[in-house]
């Protein structure tokens, strides 16, 4: 018998989650032999911390539901040739040091990785977000060799790969982040300009000074203020990635932000919000481009990892907090 921990949500969010709307729980798992012959049993060796918990934990979970995300996880016990013993998986099993599956909600890593690489990327720049910035960049921004390419959250687990995606695809890019270590990456991973969006006097002169012809893609990962400032920014006939709004993924009460409507009109605008789920049946298309990449050093990786199961919450809530730089990952 294996006793799991498992994170549930006690109380739902009210502004930036708290330690104590977090619960943790032991659940006793049964023994594979009592289930059904696909059974396999899986350890979490790492597990992701995303934005997008914020604003589903309200959509898709009731109080008392283990913490939704996804986690790479090691084959224990298995009752499933598919998934030997020590056979290692992304899955989307929540915040639990271990739980059983009949194989069907598991995803092996790519043949290819070379077992000198972190599997932990497999929840980063070779996983979920970096699938996001490929095709957020490609299908929706459809970036051209030669154009001006401003993201957001740009240090963090998908905007550091936007902006490196871009450079690969002979784009000047332009980012912002909220700390001067975090700029200072930017610079070093390739990024032709980067400010630190909360010390800058003036957003406006900054996304000038960056870029004084404009922006051609603007990949927007936070949506609010900054948002409708640089669609001011933006060239002719530009495009608007809507990725995420996680400056107001804590707001209690909506933000009302200034109306959009006349520079959408005047530059002729494309503005497209999108869920990386779209491309799901190009995921392998995906991976094996991104890893190829990462491989290769052309996409480099930072992952902020905190240590211990026990701290998950906490993680959570420094990656909302902006104390990540790249992916914000739990080592169990
Ligand atoms: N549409 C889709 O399919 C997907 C969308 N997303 C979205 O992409 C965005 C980035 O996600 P991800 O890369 O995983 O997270 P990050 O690794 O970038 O971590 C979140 C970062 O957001 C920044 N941030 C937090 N609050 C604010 C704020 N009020 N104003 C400005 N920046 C803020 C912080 O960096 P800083 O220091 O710069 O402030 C923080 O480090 C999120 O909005 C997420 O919801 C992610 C995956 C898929
Ligand atoms: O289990 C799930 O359904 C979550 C799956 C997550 C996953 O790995 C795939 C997609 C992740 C998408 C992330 C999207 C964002 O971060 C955008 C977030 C929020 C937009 C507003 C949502 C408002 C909901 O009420």
């Amino acid at each position: 018998m294996v006793t799991a921990k498992a994170w549930v949500l006690k109380k739902h969010f009210e502004g930036f989650p708290k330690t104590s709307d977090f619960d943790l729980k032991t659940i006793e798992l049964p023994n594979l032999k009592d289930g059904g012959k696909r059974k396999l049993l899986l350890e979490s060796v790492f597990l992701s911390v995303d934005p997008y918990m914020r604003p589903y934990s309200r959509r898709d979970m009731k109080e008392g539901d283990i913490m939704i995300g996804t986690q790479v996880a090691r084959t224990v016990e298995s009752k499933n040739p598919a998934f030997t013993v020590g056979t290692f998986v992304v899955a989307r099993s929540g915040w639990r040091t271990h739980f059983i599956s009949d194989g069907k909600d598991l995803q092996l890593l790519p043949s290819s990785w070379p077992e000198s690489l972190p599997k932990s990327l497999a929840l980063g720049a070779v996983g979920m977000p970096g699938l996001t910035a490929y095709f957020g960049l490609l299908e929706v921004c459809k970036m051209k060799p030669g154009e001006t390419v401003l993201v957001n959250a740009a240090a963090g687990a998908v905007g550091s790969v936007v902006g490196q995606l871009a450079k690969i695809g002979g784009c000047k890019v332009v980012g912002c982040a909220g700390s001067d270590a975090k700029v200072a990456y930017l610079k070093k991973i390739g990024f032709d300009e980067a400010f630190n969006y909360k010390t800058v006097t003036s957003l406006d002169e900054a996304l000038r000074k960056a870029s004084p012809d404009g922006y051609d893609c603007f990949f927007d990962n936070v949506g609010g203020k900054f948002a409708s400032i640089a669609i001011n920014h933006m060239k002719k006939y530009g495009r608007i990635a809507v990725c995420g709004a996680i400056s107001q993924y804590n707001d209690s009460v909506p933000q009302q932000g200034p109306y959009m409507q006349v520079p959408m009109i005047f530059k002729e605008l494309q503005m497209e919000g999108f869920i990386v789920t779209r491309w799901n049946n190009r995921r392998e298309e995906g991976l094996k481009a991104l890893l190829k990449w990462v491989v290769e050093g052309k996409v480099k990786c930072h992952e902020q990892v905190t240590e211990g199961f026990e701290n998950m919450p906490m993680a959570f809530i420094g990656m909302l907090k902006g104390e990540n730089l790249g992916k914000a990952i739990v080592k169990v």
